[in-house]
């Protein structure tokens, strides 16, 4: 289980943007995250996903209390997570090739083996080309460059996966063809999703569950703290 218990988290001392904001994701659940623009959703998210130490609560992976966070968090933890952020141009390596991007984590982690394997596989199911992977990202559209960016998110068969805002800069027919492919890893893997935005229509048809963040956040309730109506 992935849970966010009473998190305070911000980017200037004594004024935090997330106050006191408790969430849990179960294996295989998808819970979405809806707020208005502002109200600090990238920046839980970011929290969840190891990326941005809290200044106060605790994060527990099954179980296990997070006590480092970016690059001093255990790779298990770290390789734990899948991100798939909202603009692909600021989030991928402007140098590289496409199959190379979608390859990155398994370079990192020492699984070169993998590499031709994986990013055939991971390519057909997102709808890359063999043409497509050999070009740099200024070569490609934002919606095949988001495509090699979840392919990357998906290359280490994380357990959980936090799309922020996921399909905002997207078509509707691209958007619902990532969505398909998160929801066929995460109904294969058993793999528990945050999926964070502002489209309310999305959410709930995507998500069994999603938090509605109101701000200012209201007070802590017994079980997620996140906001007046959970469906
Ligand atoms: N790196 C940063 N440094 C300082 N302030 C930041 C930083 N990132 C975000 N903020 C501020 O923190 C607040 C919450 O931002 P955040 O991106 O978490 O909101 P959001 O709900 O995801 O918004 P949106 O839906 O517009 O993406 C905003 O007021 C924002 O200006």
């Amino acid at each position: 289980m992935l849970e966010l218990r009473a998190i305070t988290a911000g980017y200037a001392q004594h004024a935090p943007v997330v106050r006191d904001f408790s969430l849990t994701v179960e294996p295989g659940e998808a819970v979405g995250l809806l707020g208005p623009s502002g109200c600090g959703k990238s920046t839980l998210a970011r929290v969840a996903a190891l990326l941005h130490r809290p200044d106060s609560g605790t994060l527990l992976l099954d179980g296990e209390p997070v006590r480092r966070w970016r690059h001093r968090a255990p790779r298990e933890q770290r390789t734990a997570f899948g991100v798939v952020l909202q603009q692909p141009r600021l989030a991928a390596d402007p140098r590289l090739r496409l199959a190379h991007l979608i390859a990155e984590p398994l370079h990192a982690t020492g699984r070169r083996s993998e590499v031709p394997d994986r990013v055939a596989e991971l390519a057909t199911s997102v709808g890359l080309t063999p043409d497509l992977l050999t070009r740099r990202p200024h070569e490609v559209s934002d919606g095949q460059l988001q495509r090699a960016c979840l392919a990357r998110a998906l290359v280490l068969r994380p357990r959980w996966l936090i799309c922020d805002e996921m399909t905002a800069m997207l078509d509707a027919s691209t958007g619902a063809a990532l969505v398909a492919v998160v929801e066929a890893y995460r109904s294969t893997t058993g793999a528990g999703l945050l999926a964070v935005g502002h489209d309310r229509t999305l959410l709930n048809r995507w998500c069994r569950r999603t938090v509605h963040w109101e701000t200012p956040q209201p007070p802590r309730a017994p079980e997620d703290s996140q906001g007046p109506s959970v469906r």
